[in-house]
């Protein structure tokens, strides 16, 4: 498989080089030159398979040809082996026809291990390989700094610096990246927000002698790794409720556009899913976007459930390079818009295509406290506030779907597709939140109790992309004497 760049202007690479890339050297983001499909027949066949084998026949195609099978295996077992559930990314029914899929029981409690364990294991692979070394550079609003941190800390061949909003991210997730004292582990504290924190990644990205001289890679959702090990739960979980011979609706609390990107990308492979919906919270500049078909920034509300605090949603752009029928020139020119105004505009035939695989809503700040009251209270369990936006918009999409329908009379279409919403991090990252929603103190589990004990280590740097790439080179040359 070969890999393009949604800016048409970065040379086509394979799986591995396109991973170690990260971002392409245009700025754009690479997706598979064509997406691969499994026949109604080969998904069917899952049924009933581990989650580790699951996640094999659906990711073998991106990276056939390119790693030997069986190290590919082995890796997968490996990272699902870290996972504290036997299932990996179990189903819980919340409601009739309401399911919540836990993608919180890997190593940092966030949907953001599912990706990372794996993505670790393929650099090191590709690493070795090639005899390299490289310097990931990440951006977090909290979660993936933490998971990103726990996959790469103590590997020989990877130094890691992780950018996140200084004050912004949950004092749990803050420890979770700045207690790890690996010498490879670096934190800067950013005096900004997720998104100032996101803009220097790129502009790093885009300066040339800089990149070069740290060998930069990156680990965010820009990278196709990430996209790629996100697409198994949705047909983990589809497989579970009768796909492929039933389709299912997902909602997905949605910041980067990452997780829900990797949903569509599993119903291009062919897995029946009925609506995508994209849950926001008070930054809802996707579900405005779906709304009035004009994307455009303002400024970032902190809310409760702070990882989803974007308003410079990076994934997108691969839905927009899809839905312009790969057209590069229309998706560098909005890009540009993006740079220049904080704005661009999608034309009526895009965004009808849009609206029609996709729907959005938000969740307010209280609507979001409500949420986990009401589900705590009726069905005896307790949400994080970001699942929580989404099931607060699984349940205004289902209620409106049956209120269409019985308007119309039908006893089939959407109110009876099941409903799966992306449980993104376990509750005991934001027990603030969740305890004055609920009245309930979620605690961290056993193997982290001390977490909130243990010492820190973090630098606080201005946004200013010369302090933080001066901080980069220092850090990354003394590293590097070392290990020399
Ligand atoms: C807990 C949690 N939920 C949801 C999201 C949104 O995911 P995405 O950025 O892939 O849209 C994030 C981070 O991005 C997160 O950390
Ligand atoms: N919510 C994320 C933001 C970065 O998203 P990514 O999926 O692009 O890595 C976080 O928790 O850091």
């Amino acid at each position: 498989m070969k890999y393009v760049s949604t800016r048409g202007d970065a040379p086509e690479l394979g799986f591995c080089d396109a991973i170690l890339a990260g971002l392409a050297s245009d700025g754009g983001l690479y997706v598979p030159k064509v997406w691969p499909t499994l026949s109604d027949e080969e998904i069917a066949s899952l049924a009933g398979k581990s989650y580790a084998d699951i996640a094999f026949a659906v990711m073998w195609p991106y990276v056939e040809g390119e790693i030997p099978e069986a190290t590919f295996r082995t890796m997968i077992n490996e990272a699902y082996a870290t996972f504290r559930h036997d299932a990996v990314a179990p189903l819980v029914q919340t409601g009739p026809n309401e399911y919540v899929l836990e993608l919180f029981h890997g190593p940092t409690l966030a949907f953001k291990d599912v990706a990372m364990q794996l993505l670790a294991r393929l650099m090191d692979y590709v690493l070795a390989e090639k005899g390299a070394r490289a310097t990931i550079v990440g951006a977090t609003s909290g979660d993936t700094g933490g998971a990103a941190i726990e996959a790469f800390r103590g590997r020989s061949n990877t130094d890691i610096f992780i950018l996140f909003p200084n004050g912004k991210v949950s004092p749990v997730q803050q420890r979770q990246m700045t207690s790890v004292l690996d010498d490879n582990v670096h934190c800067i504290a950013l005096n900004g927000n997720f998104d100032d924190c996101q803009g220097l990644l790129k502009d790093m990205f885009a300066h040339e002698s800089f990149r070069n001289s740290i060998a930069m890679s990156g680990v965010n959702s820009i990278n196709w790794g990430r996209i790629m090990a996100q697409i198994v739960y949705y047909f983990s979980s589809a497989l579970s409720l009768g796909a492929p011979f039933r389709p299912v609706s997902f909602t997905v609390p949605t910041g980067n556009f990452g997780d829900i990107f990797a949903g569509f990308v599993a119903k291009q492979m062919g897995l029946p899913i009925d609506k995508l919906i994209i849950a926001t919270n008070q930054n809802d500049i996707l579900a405005r976007t779906l709304e009035s078909g004009s994307y455009e920034v303002k400024g970032v509300t902190p809310s409760v459930s702070p990882s989803m605090d974007i308003q410079v949603s990076s994934n997108f752009e691969r839905l927009l390079f899809e839905v312009h029928e790969r057209d590069s020139s229309v998706v560098n020119r909005m890009m540009a818009g993006l740079k220049q105004s904080g704005s661009f505009s999608i034309e009526d035939e895009p965004l009808a295509m849009l609206r029609d695989g996709f729907a959005a809503d938000r969740a307010s700040e209280e609507d979001t406290a409500a949420t986990i009251k009401a589900v705590l209270a009726d069905s005896g369990y307790l949400l994080d506030p970001h699942s929580a936006v989404g099931v607060h918009v699984a349940r205004k999409f289902a209620a409106t779907t049956l209120k269409q329908s019985e308007e119309e009379e039908a006893t089939t279409g959407g109110a009876n597709v099941p409903m799966i919403v992306l449980s993104t991090a376990h509750p005991a990252k934001f027990p603030a939140a969740v305890e004055a929603a609920s009245g309930q103190y979620p605690s961290l589990p056993v193997w982290l109790g001390d977490l909130m004990e243990r010492e820190e280590r973090l630098s606080v740097i201005d946004n200013q992309l010369d302090d933080v790439e001066a901080f980069i080179l220092e850090r990354s040359r003394a590293a590097n004497d070392k290990e020399g």
